[in-house]
């Protein structure tokens, strides 16, 4: 494939409802979608930045310099691209900025299972037809807005319903919800990184509460403390902030830091590293699930087409388009195909179209790249 133009799209969309988590509260989503052409097929990839470094050290600023100064120009300088994974080793040289990469690695992607005619699950070797899928509740105001929350998550059929978690905000949600719901829920707690080993009662109190999962308890860049706390409990850990790359998994797996892996895919750099990661997990018998970044349409169409692959076993937070949206960007819009499942599209790609009467009252910059300009 000739890559002759890329379009870098900016959007701003306001959520349905403010998401708060233990380190801030988002009411809108400010991402890039590129767009990477090859004769008459675009393929399309979304960033999963945040507005402000708040998650990770990336903000859409940041990938969008990443993008136009970098990993464009890296990618025009690729005369024939055969295969995706051709990309991700382009842009090793580059450190870090694993958003960014991932953003224009899973335009590719696309493009390269448009190419093919197949979807972009069966292009990643994944062959589930339907998905289960999750939703993730952010950190309401009191435990009776979070518990109305559930109810409603539950209603909808979703198969895992996760909830944020800090210091001051953990015991009595969880409790509250067991109380309500019983243990049939699958219930997870995500802690974003809010607690301290000096937290450890705590965290052992939440053991009492059958948990599917504690994520990331601990700081976002740390692999061998959460061992001290895998080992004092028995709720598996699941780590997501601390894990970018297939050698941070190794390692922590090996030294017993979790039992469960998030993976996703603007975290890791893109489709090509989720896949190793994915792959590596399965040999170790360690299961994963998609992690969500309040994606908007093609990010979910990315994350829908990962989760295809038989070792994401739990359900992941790619819920519906209207968890966030009340207009989303792709048609059809992201909707469950039966109660807390959603279909695999078998179409080539992503399998969804650009919903272009809502991509343009999003969209607030565009820039066109053509590879002519000088590469890096
Ligand atoms: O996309 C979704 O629905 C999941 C949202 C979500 O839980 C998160 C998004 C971004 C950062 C975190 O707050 C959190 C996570 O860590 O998984
Ligand atoms: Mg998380």
């Amino acid at each position: 494939m000739k890559i002759n133009q890329i379009d870098v799209h900016r959007l701003r969309m306001p959520l349905k409802s403010p998401f708060e988590t233990s380190f801030g509260r988002l009411t809108y989503k400010d991402f890039l979608v590129v767009s990477v052409h090859s004769e008459d097929l675009i393929g399309y990839g979304e960033s999963a930045s945040l507005p402000f470094p708040i998650y990770n050290e990336e903000t859409t600023g940041t990938v969008s310099y990443m993008l136009k100064e970098f990993l464009i120009p890296k990618l025009f300088s690729i005369d024939q691209i055969d295969h995706p994974e051709e990309v991700s080793k382009a842009f090793e040289p580059i450190r870090r900025n694993n958003m960014a990469k991932a953003t224009l690695e899973g335009a590719v992607w696309d493009l390269y299972s448009k190419r093919k005619g197949i979807s972009l699950a069966k292009a990643l070797g994944g062959y589930k037809r339907e998905i289960e899928v999750g939703v993730s509740i952010g950190i309401e105001p009191t435990v009776e807005e979070v518990l109305e929350k559930v109810e409603r998550f539950i209603y909808e059929g979703y198969k895992k319903i996760k909830v944020k978690i800090k210091p001051g905000f953990d015991i009595e949600p969880i409790r509250a919800i067991r109380e309500r719901f019983g243990q049939t829920v699958n219930l997870m707690a995500d802690a974003n990184s809010a607690y301290t080993l000096d937290h450890m009662h705590v965290l052992k109190e939440l053991d009492q509460y059958n948990l599917l999962m504690i994520e990331q308890p601990l700081a976002h860049d740390d692999i061998i403390d959460h061992s001290l706390v895998q080992e004092q409990l028995n709720t598996p850990i699941c780590l997501d902030e601390s894990i970018h790359s297939v050698e941070d998994a190794r390692k922590a797996i090996e030294l017993g830091s979790c039992k469960i892996i998030n993976i996703k895919t603007g975290r890791v750099g893109g489709l090509m590293e989720a896949k190793r990661i994915h792959d590596f997990c399965k040999s170790k018998n360690i299961p994963v699930w998609c992690g969500g970044m309040l994606e908007a349409g093609i990010g979910r169409a990315h994350n829908i087409a990962l989760t295809s692959l038989d070792n994401f076993m739990i359900p992941g937070d790619t819920s519906a388009s209207d968890r966030y949206w009340d207009l989303d960007i792709v048609v059809p819009a992201v909707i469950l195909s039966s109660p807390g499942k959603l279909e695999v599209p078998d179409y080539p790609g992503i399998g969804y179209e650009i919903n272009e009467e809502a991509f343009n009252r999003y969209v607030v910059e565009r820039e066109t790249f053509t590879n002519e300009k000088v590469v890096f």
